[in-house]
């Protein structure tokens, strides 16, 4: 990911010197240890010259004293290595369980073919370690064929309604059933096998082209055909065809051989995964924001000529790109405000929707 791939260098934004009190200790600590070694390398000579000890057995203390002192270095360096490690072994252990705490408990049922209806009832979820819901109570219906556009300022619950929607977790009052069974009762795995989700964080990996598209859910039936097909409704089946090893080709600079897409083009190929898998349940969440007019126009045709067999939801801060949706869903301190076609809600007088409109038009 752009910045994780980076080394940290003095010009790296976070990078800053040690304090200058580190400095201190450690001149303290290389001079002490200057002395002693002088100290013990005088008292050898001495012995030696003196004729108390042979110079054979002095030769021998200096080896020893060298052999130790690179051991005991050794294990400082490994014990400070074992302790961080042990650091970001005990983050991943808190991780995974505040993950599992916020995904929620959940059931067996299978939904065979992915759900045809979504429904909201009262639904709410609140964060953990939050005292009010960031979200609901929320009622709404999702149908099989319909895209949804959902709107709202920063902080509405745009991200945590989609959440919800793929169950990605479960709401902390109310329900979210997919065709009648709720969210709780569905075996995860098998539920998110329909799900396509592009965040606002997309993955990008230094795979091949071929892998950053087919990543988790290959064709086996029509194989590099629907790959070709993914990338062709993204508008980048010519870009790729001029990479190197076109579907072959690594997508890394850092790699040799390998090649750096743009970051519209990285977001392109986010699509392109999402429309691969070919999805019952499509979300997508601000899916064009680093894409060029022309990107955002492919990608926008593509979700109209797949809509008839699944559910799909476009969160979008351009109002602009409302108009391809069956309905819009305006979310306001994470309560749905308004609903309704473009036109229906452009309409409106004074309503929150045309206020946002108005506002991107004097951009
Ligand atoms: N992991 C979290 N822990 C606690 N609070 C959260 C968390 N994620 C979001 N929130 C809070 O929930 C509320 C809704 O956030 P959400 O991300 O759903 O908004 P959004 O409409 O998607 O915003 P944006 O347009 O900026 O992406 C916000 O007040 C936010 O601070």
């Amino acid at each position: 990911m752009p910045g994780t791939r980076r080394s940290a260098s003095a010009s790296t934004p976070g990078w800053c010197p040690p304090p200058p009190q580190y400095l201190v200790v450690y001149l303290i600590a290389a001079a002490c240890s200057g002395v002693f070694v002088v100290a013990t390398y005088g008292a050898l000579a001495a012995l030696a010259v003196g004729g108390y000890m042979a110079i054979a057995a002095a030769g021998t203390a200096i080896v020893a004293m060298r052999t130790s002192t690179a051991a005991l270095s050794q294990l400082v360096v490994y014990g400070a290595a074992m302790f961080q490690h042990a650091l970001y072994l005990g983050d991943y252990t808190n991780f995974v369980k505040e993950a599992a705490a916020m995904s929620g408990p959940r059931g067996p049922q299978v939904i065979e073919g992915g759900p045809e209806k979504i429904r909201l009832e009262e639904a709410t979820y609140t964060y953990p370690g939050k005292d009010e819901p960031s979200l609901g109570p929320v009622s709404l219906t999702l149908t099989r064929g319909e895209v949804i556009a959902v709107v709202g300022e920063n902080g509405a619950g745009k991200s945590t309604l989609i959440r919800l929607l793929t169950s990605l977790t479960v709401p902390s009052s109310g329900a979210v059933s997919w065709d009648g069974i709720p969210t709780t009762d569905c075996d995860q795995r098998t539920a998110w096998q329909h799900v396509g989700l592009v965040t606002q964080s997309y993955g990008y990996w230094p795979f091949s082209t071929r892998e950053n598209v087919t990543l988790g859910q290959p064709d086996p039936v029509r194989g590099e055909e629907a790959v070709w097909d993914a990338l062709s409704a993204v508008g980048m089946r010519e870009a790729v065809e001029a990479f190197p090893q076109q579907l072959d080709t690594l997508l890394a600079r850092s790699i040799w051989g390998g090649h750096e897409p743009s970051g519209g083009q990285w977001q392109r190929l986010a699509c392109a995964r999402a429309f691969h898998r070919r999805p019952r349940l499509l979300v997508m969440d601000e899916p064009t924001s680093a894409m060029d007019p022309r990107g955002e126009h492919m990608v926008f045709t593509g979700l109209r000529d797949m809509k008839q067999d699944r559910i799909t939801v476009i969160v979008t801060h351009r109002m602009e790109n409302c108009r391809l949706a069956d309905r819009v869903i305006v979310l306001d301190g994470g309560k749905i405000t308004e609903q309704g076609t473009y036109d229906e809600l452009v309409a409106v007088e004074g309503g929150r929707f045309r206020e946002l409109v108005d506002l991107s038009q004097d951009r």
